[in-house]
C-alpha cells in the first residue's frame, strides 16, 4: 500500500480523484486539503464518498503532504509551484494536475500564464504525463505534469499521423468543445447552467493557454515544429470534451489500419470502426479516449474525432494511470473504462 495525499480536495478533479481512489486496492488515502472546508468530513460535503472515505480535509501542510509516498496536486496553476520543491527534496514524489510543470520553456510558460514561475529549475526533471508517449520516462520520475485535458484529447489525435509522416505538421487545426466543469467548482456567471443552456460559443480565439503546450509537445515528439489553430467551444453539457481535428494530408494511406496499429496495445485509447461518430457521453466517468478517424470522400483533408471525459482521461484518471505506472502498479488498477452512459 502507498501512502497519498491531494492538494485541493474540494475541486472537481479532486472529488474524481477521491472517487477512483477510494476504491484502489493499493492506495492509503492519508490527507486531503482544503484551506475553506478545513475540518469538515469528506463525507459530509460529497455524500457519495460515505463509507468510503474516513477523513476529514485539512490545511495543506509540507510537513504532513512529506510523509505521503506521493501527493496529487489538484490546485489552480501557481499553487503546486510553491510545494513542490519542498516535497521533491524530502524524496515525495508529485502527481501535479495543473500547468505548471507542463512546459519546457519558463518564458514561453510565463508569457501565457502571465505571471513569474518560482521554481522553474524544475522543468528539466519535470515528465509530461502522457503515458501513450512516455511510459518510460514517467516510471522513475519524481515529478509528473499530467496533460491539459484538451491537449490530451489533442495529442491522441494527431500522434498516429505526425509520427507517420503523412500529414502537413505547419497546417493542423483542432477544433474543441469543453463543457462547463472545465472552468473549475467555483461560483462564475458565465459557467451557470442557466447561462449555457441552449447556447454555444467559441473562446480564446486569440490564444489559448494550451496552444504552446500542443505545439511543444507535438514538436519534441515528432521532430518537426508544429504549427497549429486551436479554437476552443463552451458547449451547454458538464463534462466532456470533442475535438474534431484536422490536418492536410501529403500521401494517401490506410488511415484506419494505422490508428488501429499505434494504439492497439493502449488500454486507454479505443479506436472505433471506420465511419463511427464517437459522442462525449460514450466516455462520461471512464479513463478513456475514443477516437475515429475519417476522410471524407474526394478530400486531402484528414478528419480525426477524438472524446474523452475532461476530469477522467483529461485529468484525475489520467493522473491515477500515472501513479500506476510510476509505483509498479497494473496501469490499468482502480480506473473505471466503462462510461456511465451508453
Ligand atoms: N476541471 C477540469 O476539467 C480540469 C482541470 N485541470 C486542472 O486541475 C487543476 C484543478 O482543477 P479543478 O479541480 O477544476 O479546480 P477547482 O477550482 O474545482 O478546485 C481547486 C481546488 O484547489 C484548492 N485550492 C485553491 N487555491 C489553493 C491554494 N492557494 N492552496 C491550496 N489549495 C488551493 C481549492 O480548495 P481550497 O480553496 O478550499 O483550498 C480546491 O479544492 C487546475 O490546475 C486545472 O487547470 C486539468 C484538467 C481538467
Ligand atoms: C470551460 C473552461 O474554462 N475550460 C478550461 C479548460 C482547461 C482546464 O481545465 O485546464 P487544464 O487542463 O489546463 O488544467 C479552459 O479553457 O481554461
Amino acid at each position: 500500500m502507498i501512502k497519498v495525499g491531494i492538494v485541493g480536495g474540494t475541486g472537481y478533479t479532486g472529488v474524481e480523484l477521491l472517487r477512483l481512489l477510494a476504491n484502489h486496492p493499493e492506495v492509503s488515502l492519508d490527507v486531503i486539503t482544503s484551506r475553506s472546508e478545513a475540518g469538515m468530513a469528506v463525507s459530509e460535503l460529497f455524500p457519495n464518498l460515505r463509507g468510503h472515505v474516513d477523513l476529514k480535509f485539512s490545511e495543506p501542510d509540507p510537513e504532513v503532504l512529506a510523509r505521503c509516498d506521493v501527493v496529487f496536486f489538484a490546485t489552480p496553476h501557481t499553487v503546486a509551484m510553491a510545494l513542490v520543491p519542498e516535497l521533491i527534496k524530502r524524496g515525495t514524489r508529485v502527481i501535479d494536475l495543473s500547468a505548471d510543470f507542463r512546459l519546457k520553456d519558463v518564458e514561453v510558460w510565463e508569457q501565457w500564464y502571465n505571471t513569474e514561475h518560482t521554481c522553474s529549475e524544475l522543468f528539466e526533471q519535470a515528465v509530461y504525463g502522457l503515458p501513450e508517449i512516455n511510459r518510460e520516462q514517467i516510471k522513475p520520475a519524481q515529478l509528473v505534469a499530467v496533460p491539459g485535458c484538451y491537449p490530451t484529447a489533442t495529442e491522441l489525435g494527431f500522434l498516429p499521423l505526425l509520427e507517420a509522416g503523412l500529414i502537413d505538421p505547419k497546417h493542423l487545426i483542432a477544433d474543441a468543445k469543453t463543457g462547463v466543469s472545465g472552468a473549475g467548482r467555483k461560483a462564475a456567471i458565465p459557467m451557470l447552467m442557466a447561462e449555457t443552456s441552449g447556447s454555444f460559443k467559441a473562446y480564446g480565439v486569440s490564444g489559448h493557454r494550451h496552444l504552446p503546450e500542443i505545439r511543444e509537445i507535438l514538436s519534441a515528439h515528432c521532430g518537426e515544429d508544429v504549427d497549429l489553430t486551436f479554437i476552443p467551444h463552451l458547449a451547454p453539457m458538464v463534462r466532456g470534451i470533442h475535438a474534431t481535428l484536422y490536418g492536410r494530408l501529403n500521401k494517401q494511406a490506410d488511415l484506419q489500419a494505422l490508428f488501429e496499429s499505434r494504439y492497439q496495445h493502449e488500454p486507454f485509447v479505443d479506436v472505433m470502426p471506420a465511419g463511427s461518430m464517437p459522442e462525449t457521453r460514450s466516455v462520461q466517468g471512464a479513463n478513456v479516449c475514443r477516437i475515429a478517424v475519417h476522410q471524407p470522400q474526394g478530400s486531402d483533408t484528414v478528419v480525426v474525432l477524438s472524446v474523452i471525459d475532461n476530469l477522467v482521461k483529461g485529468a484525475s484518471g489520467q493522473a491515477i494511470q500515472n501513479m500506476n505506472i510510476m509505483f509498479g502498479f497494473e496501469e490499468t488498477l482502480g480506473i473505471d473504462v466503462i462510461a456511465t452512459m451508453p
